[in-house]
């Protein structure tokens, strides 16, 4: 029997190289700005998505999403309490975003999980989690081989919200508000390619309006569903 190798947790020289790669990327970008975070990279672009783009994704989520799930599948129903569903990937929309923020990080397509679309209508949330996988989790070694530990988050806000539905980073003291087609874009490891555990974060309660967002998930080697 072969022991699996639980390598996910560590530092990592691929990681390290995928942190970087990315960092230089929106470093050179005009458009993109570091949001001040000791310890944490991450970063944010206005007009990501046009209104009508926007309009777009939120009446495909409104036409697919059902009550969210934990990644572990857990009924945990007062920890995400949000609507959401996969994104069709051929959908021409889809693809197009897709396409769009592998050219703003540099990350290759054949990385990045099915885009997924959340919708927090009033009083809905996901509270604090991290978005990589804890390698002591029992669906890790199949993470392991469907590609590897999460490294970036990729999210556009598709609506504005009157009131709450900030993303919260409670670690590093800051929040960020839904603007309507605004990317943010944050690395889930450090520098040195372990995990990240600054990263940690929560979509505030709505407390007035409707939230919608896109999310997609960068894996360390290509994903296979
Ligand atoms: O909706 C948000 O602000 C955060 C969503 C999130 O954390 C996720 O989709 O992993
Ligand atoms: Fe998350």
């Amino acid at each position: 029997m072969t022991d699996v190798i639980d390598d996910g947790g560590i530092a990592s020289d691929i990681r390290e190289r995928i942190g970087e790669a990315v960092r230089a990327k929106l470093d050179r970008n005009p458009m993109v700005s570091r949001i001040d975070a000791p310890g944490l990279e991450i970063y944010g672009r206005h007009h990501f998505l046009d209104a009508e783009e926007c309009a777009a994704l939120r009446a495909m989520i409104d036409s697919d999403a059902q009550p969210s799930t934990l990644f572990s599948g857990s009924a945990n129903s007062d920890y995400r309490t949000s609507h959401s569903c996969n994104l069709n990937p051929r959908d021409v929309l889809v693809s197009l975003v897709s396409d769009r923020i592998c050219a703003l990080t540099g990350l290759p397509p054949d990385h990045g999980e099915t885009l997924q679309g959340q919708r927090y209508a009033l009083g809905q949330e996901y509270k604090a989690h991290c978005d990589f996988f804890p390698v002591t989790a029992n669906y890790w070694p199949a993470m392991m081989k469907t590609g590897g530990q999460r490294s970036w988050t990729a999210m556009i806000y598709l609506s504005p919200v009157e009131t709450g539905g900030e993303t919260h980073f409670p670690h590093c003291e800051f929040m960020v508000p839904p603007v309507e087609g605004m990317i943010l874009i944050w690395n889930n490891m450090k520098p040195d390619g372990a995990p990240n555990p600054l990263s940690l974060h929560a979509a505030r309660p709505v407390e007035k309006g409707i939230k919608y967002v896109v999310t997609k998930w960068f894996r360390e080697r290509r994903w296979t569903a």
